[in-house]
């Protein structure tokens, strides 16, 4: 069309003008539309990916990976970086190393990191129902984690209608500590050594029993001993970084440690549902007796809608006491029997605290959680004992709930992240001579308070949306179990009695038993208050 390119509005020129205009227009929408298309995972321009190390075809980085889990990924995250990429199996796995990072990740970015993967094993803990290991992060778990921790606190904190004691958890574990003096003691007339653990584990199972059901156990009762005893059967497997989790085809081949996990969780989802069974047959609406009749409470009122409890499925609330008794004794237990390592193998910090506890509470009263704040060395040794030990090395696995961006790199939704909290704790950037034992480095010039700033760099609960909700409960644990006991007891391993100290990896990392313990009594008791 001649002359057709120039002309005034309404002319022919005009309506090429618009042609061309929506024509760029479309060209924009397709072009938006194909970068919508992009590939699931693929990284969007400007982005980089995160480096890592070249892994073999099928197999991943599984065979550097597969001993010291927590080691190898702190030698990687030296040469990759704070946020790094391996892969297990075929799929890919986001590991975060460096406070700073993990801060960003999981507080500031919390919401992009908060999520579970989808795991194997998983399945298999609480019957897929666990509100710690089940990949929803969804409404219904807000909600029951908001009710699993004020369930917690309800019968931890609360005042103890019955003794003399602070609150419900100051009576539970005062009980158990002393019993545990009395058990060591009768041990040594009988034995002359004994392993501790076996008895550590009852005792702190028997706390969160009373919380969780009301009930304490004997020392001797098979059918607590059967559970508390094959824990590693779990932490075997739950373990971050177990190829069966990533590699499907090991499902489908034989597994003694898998088999074992399997047959621990049916007994344990079987105990707790007895537990429940009984509390059914015994609720009694004006009598809450502990945190199951709580969570049976809750459901019976679910029809009056107006709770939290109102958007969780009923067998969803009940079910809860799975996680808190699941969490709360093996890790309490750990903590316990590590202290009592390094308290062995450090005779002199021991010394330190005996002075510590003989100035300040003196002999003639019961250690109370009030005395925290005012037994800093003890404090110190505590902060020491979980940042050397790093028992638990990595958080639960993460997953990220959508795209995002961290340190420039690009992480894609469903990305499973892994937490190392041993490279957090042994950080030369963060620690002078991490590898030495020394509870002094937490302490002020003059030995009289704990520096706060350096207790906040030590890495044990998680951070963010995820923490550990049991944290509170159990750093009070370890504290009054310890006090109480050093209070009265000397510790010590008998003459060539051998200590092995070597982390066994797990989902939390254990020392081999040791049979050789021996305890002195500090002073006779009489007339304790
Ligand atoms: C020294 C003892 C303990 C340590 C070191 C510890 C540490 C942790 C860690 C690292 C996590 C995972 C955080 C994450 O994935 O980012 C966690 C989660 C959790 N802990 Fe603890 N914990 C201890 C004791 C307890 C106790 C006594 C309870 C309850 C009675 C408890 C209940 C829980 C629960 C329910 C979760 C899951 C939270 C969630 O996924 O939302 N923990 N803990």
């Amino acid at each position: 069309m001649p002359g057709a390119a120039v002309g005034p509005a309404g002319s022919p020129g005009a309506v090429w003008a618009s042609e061309a205009l929506l024509a760029a227009a479309a060209f924009c929408l397709l072009l938006l539309a194909l970068q919508r298309l992009r590939p699931p995972g693929a990284v969007p321009e400007g982005l980089r990916r995160p480096p890592g190390p070249r892994g073999f075809p099928v197999l991943g980085n599984v065979l550097e990976l597969r001993r010291d889990t927590h080691l190898a990924l702190t030698r990687l995250g030296r040469r990759y970086g704070d946020v790094m990429e391996v892969r297990i199996g075929t799929r890919p796995v986001l590991v975060l190393s460096g406070l700073d990072t993990i801060r960003q990740a999981l507080v500031r970015q919390g919401d992009d990191f908060m999520g579970r993967p989808d795991l194997y094993s998983s399945r298999f803990v609480a019957d897929g129902q666990s509100l710690t290991f089940s990949p929803d992060s969804g409404e219904v778990w807000k909600a029951r984690r908001k009710l699993a921790q004020s369930a917690l606190k309800s019968f931890s904190i609360a005042p103890s209608p019955t003794s003399s004691c602070s609150c419900l958890l100051e009576e539970h574990v005062s009980k158990e500590a002393e019993y545990l003096v009395t058990k060591f003691l009768q041990l040594m007339e009988e034995e002359k050594s004994f392993e501790p653990c076996r008895y550590l584990v009852v005792s702190v199972a028997n706390v969160i029993c009373a919380i969780c059901f009301g009930k304490r156990y004997e020392h001797e009762d098979q059918e607590l001993l059967r559970l508390v005893n094959s824990s590693e059967k779990f932490t075997d497997v739950a373990a971050a970084g177990n190829p069966a989790d990533f590699i499907p085809l090991l499902r489908y081949l034989p597994s003694r440690s898998m088999k074992l996990f399997i047959d621990f969780n049916r007994y344990f989802v079987g105990f707790l549902q007895r537990r429940v069974k009984e509390h059914y047959e015994t609720y009694d609406e004006n009598n809450i007796r502990d945190i199951t009749d709580s969570l049976i409470e809750q459901c019976l009122d679910k029809k009056l809608g107006a709770n939290t409890a109102a958007q969780i499925p009923k067998e969803k609330i009940v079910n809860l006491v799975n996680d808190l008794f699941g969490a709360g004794f093996d890790t309490v237990t750990t903590a316990l029997s590590w202290s009592l390592m390094y308290l062995v193998t450090n005779p002199n910090i021991q010394k330190k605290i005996h002075e510590e506890l003989d100035r300040t509470i003196g002999r003639e009263r019961r250690p109370r959680l009030s005395d925290r704040g005012t037994l800093p060395y003890t404090e110190a040794f505590i902060l020491e004992m979980f940042r050397h030990s790093s028992f638990l090395p990595f958080t639960i696995p993460h997953s990220t709930t959508k795209d995002t961006v961290l340190n420039g790199y690009f992480i894609p939704k469903d990305r499973c992240v892994f937490v190392n909290q041993w490279q957090v704790n042994h950080d030369e950037k963060l620690w002078k001579d991490p590898e030495t034992f020394n509870p002094e480095r937490f302490l002020s010039a003059d030995g009289t308070r704990v520096n706060k700033e350096d207790a906040e760099k030590v890495l044990v609960f998680g951070l963010g949306r995820r923490r550990c909700i049991g944290e509170n409960i159990a750093r009070s644990q370890v504290f009054l179990f310890l006090v109480t006991l050093l209070q009265q007891l000397e510790f010590s391993v008998c003459e060539g009695g051998r200590v092995d100290m070597t982390p066994l990896y797990g989902l939390s990392l254990k020392h081999k038993r040791c049979e050789h313990f021996q305890v002195r009594q500090r002073f006779p008791v009489k007339g304790r208050s």
